[in-house]
């Protein structure tokens, strides 16, 4: 049964979106199986209702699949679930705001109980250590030790722990920025834990920027800005992430300006992350971008191959699983965009040989991943070009869609453009965009001028010849 309900997570969490998963599934706890029937507990009746009408057809089916017979699910109620698991999922925290948007059916009464929560007055403010915990809203899995480290990302994890081990007082604020699945949201986390454990009464709290404008609004249409200042100007610590997402909310820009200058008079430590750095976040207020340039910025790169090895060693064995050295040298030189891409296909993997009962071998591999491969083989991505071209010049990617335009960076950007239009099906608006928003006519621009100087230069054909044997692998 344990088995079974391995398989059928990895299968649901290929299926679902991380929210969804960690929100209804996680939770899920399997009770025993006989006869054909297998219990299922759920910790409490709202998600033993919801898992019921949105998920028991598609368990019950895996469980068909998996006994080879007609199986039947029951959900049943198990309230001492609830104190016996660490908090994992954002939802299923009686927290104060949510972090993250799972989608759920009307969840207006527990939200107006959270909203509650953060008054002043309210138990937020009376907490033992353990519900603080919860409502930092801070992923306990997500920790420094769990975090792979290699070239891409040493200088960012050497800041995160100088900060985590000194808050307010090394680099405040500290600002991670980089592109999506490297692990700047993990990072964060790993310094909220550390610093949770080294001070367990410390006010922290982990929000995704998204969430903080939902607040904003909230706050707006209940006039309720008093509790909603006193609530952030009074953390210790505040971890927010992609803040890319207050570009053009004044409104929400001028609350954080506010929460930002209250907690860095107080030497509360700020955390911040995006997928850019601060001057290129469009639709961002100067003051704040100046703001979040004064403390310490550092980048996440996408990871090398070494690296991606290893964080393939690492989750298989997080799993219980041995992944041969082959094996995910396989994987890593096949999958190089980034980190979310390797877990995705490490679970697709995992779920494959396991259904199959077969051992992981790269035959094995190959046809669990048939799909993934065969796209990476027939296409090569934009991403990859540009991850490429910048490594090749030793430039930083993120200045592959940056606005700054020093010769050093602006010929391999537009070399880059080039290999995207000659190596991609993309068009030169496609293209334009994935290069920090930038209009046809300057892709068209670059696409022009690379081609002609290839012609008349022969080192500039030669750059480019590697470029593209190194890109056709
Ligand atoms: N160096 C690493 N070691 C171990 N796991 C990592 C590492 N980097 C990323 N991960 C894992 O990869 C996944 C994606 O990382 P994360 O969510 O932190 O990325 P992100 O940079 O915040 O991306 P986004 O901008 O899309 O939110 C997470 O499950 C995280 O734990």
């Amino acid at each position: 049964m344990e088995n079974f309900w391995q398989t059928c997570s990895a299968q649901l969490e290929l299926e679902l979106t991380p929210q969804q998963f960690s929100a209804w599934i996680k939770p899920l706890v399997p009770l025993d199986y006989e006869d054909g029937k297998l219990r299922v507990a759920a910790p409490n009746r709202f998600k033993l209702d919801w898992v019921k009408s949105q998920f028991a057809s598609r368990i019950t089916a895996l469980a068909c699949q998996y006994w080879e017979a007609p199986t039947e699910v029951q959900f049943v109620l198990d309230p001492r679930l609830n104190a016996a698991r660490k908090p994992a999922a954002p939802v299923s925290n009686a927290g104060i705001i949510h972090s993250s948007a799972p989608s759920v059916p009307d969840m207006s009464a527990q939200r107006a109980s959270d909203q509650a929560a953060a008054s002043p007055g309210s138990p937020e403010y009376n907490i033992g250590n353990s519900p603080r915990r919860e409502q930092s809203r801070v992923n306990t899995d997500l920790t420094f030790d769990s975090f792979v480290t290699g070239k891409a990302n040493q200088l960012a994890r050497a800041a995160a722990i100088q900060v985590a081990n000194n808050p307010g007082v090394s680099y405040n604020p500290l600002f991670f920025y980089g592109g999506v699945g490297l692990g700047k949201t993990h990072l964060i986390h790993a310094i909220g834990n550390q610093v949770m454990a080294d001070q367990p009464g410390a006010r922290i709290r982990y929000i995704h920027a998204e969430q903080y404008v939902r607040d904003v609004v909230t706050a707006y249409q209940r006039k309720g800005f008093d509790d909603f200042k006193h609530y952030y100007h009074s953390l210790d610590m505040l971890l927010i992430d992609d803040i890319q997402f207050f570009g053009g909310k004044s409104r929400t820009q001028e609350e954080f300006f506010y929460a930002f200058e209250a907690l860095i008079a107080a030497k509360k430590q700020i955390i911040i992350t995006s997928d850019t750095y601060p001057k290129e976040i469009t639709g961002m207020d100067d003051r704040l971008i100046s703001r979040f340039d004064s403390g310490l910025t550092v980048a996440i790169e996408p990871p090398e191959l070494e690296m991606r090895v290893a964080i393939l060693l690492k989750k298989a064995k997080q799993e219980g699983v041995t992944f041969s050295d082959d094996v995910a040298f396989f994987v890593a030189k096949h999958l190089r965009s980034n980190v979310r891409e390797l877990e995705g296909a490490l679970r697709k993997i995992l779920a494959y040989s396991r259904f199959h009962g077969k051992d992981i071998t790269i035959d094995i591999v190959k046809e669990a991943l048939k799909d993934l491969l065969s796209v990476q083989n027939r296409q090569i991505s934009v991403e990859n070009i540009q991850k490429t071209v910048a490594d090749f010049f030793n430039i930083k990617v993120a200045d592959m869609y940056s606005k700054r335009r020093p010769a050093n960076i602006a010929r391999p950007r537009q070399i880059a453009m080039y290999l995207a239009k000659e190596l991609t099906q993309k068009s030169l608006p496609e293209i334009g965009e994935l290069f920090g928003g930038r209009d046809h006519t300057t892709v068209l621009h670059a696409v022009r001028k690379i081609a002609l100087d290839r012609t008349k230069n022969p080192e500039c054909n030669h750059e480019l010849h590697v470029l593209e044997q190194t890109l056709k692998g």
